[in-house]
């Protein structure tokens, strides 16, 4: 990350579709060779406000930049800069790997198409599987491909929608390797994701519920910034515990995480008392630790309204 001005800066982006505000007064600064997350339930407005970002789609109400260029009158300009991998795989199945990157490479009239083409495969790992159908990819190797072929006029942002869903923990891996790489170099990366091992890896993150920024910052600071803390505990019965545990003043949330629950509370010290009678059954190990990301996105849609309930109904 740079001194340079904000890749994206933007302010007051509203969304609607009918009488259904599915963006709404969104705001966000990513700053040049950020890996920003974008987090959030399904339908939460995440792929919405990328679209808008890139110029894809126009905003209600709201103005900004993104690369400099301005989302509302810019947009063309925009694209040409921007490399969006859209959540369906979009490619074409009955084309090979390397037709499809030379396609692409001609939509975009990539100057040395086939050296283009033939470092993309290389930088990818794809080079050995050229000749292969994209249809026949497996899920992890058909992202490779559409991650090599929207880097193929080398954007300076990269906007990811749920890059890695339904890919194996390995391929996700690689691909996460690939996206740091990409940050290294300069690149900007704008990524929304359901899992949490890639939160973690995002160097600032936006949690977003029902059209509405809950929080944004640094992705190690957002637990501090929302106040909670968190007892762990392992050991027998955890459903009776946990029953028992809800109703205790101080415990604002219990969470199974594997063979362990999760207690927390913004309240340090009402929820020390609230656990402190148990810590002397020694058939269970407590340990209080930092409340991680998911706890926190666990309570901070706790907090939240479904504004979208009574517009769907
Ligand atoms: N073109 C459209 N017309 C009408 N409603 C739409 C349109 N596009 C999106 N929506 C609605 O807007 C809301 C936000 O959708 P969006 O795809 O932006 O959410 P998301 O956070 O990306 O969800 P997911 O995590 O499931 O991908 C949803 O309720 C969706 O049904």
């Amino acid at each position: 990350m740079s001194n340079e001005p904000n890749v994206i800066e933007v302010s007051g982006l509203s969304k609607r579709f009918g009488d259904k505000t599915v963006v709404d007064d969104f705001a966000i600064s990513v700053p040049k060779g950020a890996i920003y997350g974008f987090l959030g339930p399904n339908g939460s407005g995440k792929t919405t406000t990328i679209r808008m970002l890139c110029g894809l789609l126009t905003p209600d109400a709201g103005s900004g930049s993104c690369l400099g260029f301005d989302i509302l009158r810019q947009s063309d300009l925009i694209k040409e800069h921007v490399g969006y991998m859209t959540q369906k795989f979009s490619l074409y199945s009955d084309l090979t790997i390397r037709e499809n990157l030379d396609f692409m490479a001609r939509m975009y009239k990539v100057p040395n198409r086939r050296q283009k083409v033939d470092e993309a495969l290389k930088d990818l790992g794809l080079h050995n599987r050229s000749s292969q159908l994209a249809g026949e990819l497996s899920g992890g190797w058909k992202q490779r491909l559409a991650l090599a072929a929207c880097l193929l006029h080398k954007p300076d942002l990269l906007l990811l929608d749920e890059p890695t869903a339904g890919v194996d923990p390995k391929a996700r891996r690689d691909f996460w390797d690939e996206i740091r790489r990409l940050s290294d170099n300069g690149v900007t990366v704008l990524v929304s994701t359901h899992y949490m091992d890639e939160a973690i890896q995002c160097h600032n993150i936006a949690y977003i519920a029902y059209g509405q920024k809950l929080i944004d910052g640094p992705a190690t600071a957002i637990p501090d910034m929302v106040g909670l803390h968190t007892w762990r505990v392992e050991g027998p019965d955890l459903a009776e515990l946990e029953q028992t545990l809800k109703g205790l003043d101080g415990v604002e949330q219990v969470a199974r995480f594997g063979s362990a629950l999760h207690v927390s509370g913004t309240d340090r010290e009402a929820l020390r008392r609230a656990v402190e009678p148990l810590l002397k059954n020694t058939a269970w190990q407590w340990t209080e630790q930092p409340a991680g990301l998911e706890e926190v996105f666990i309570h901070l849609m706790a907090g939240s309204t479904d504004n979208f309930a009574g517009a769907e109904a």
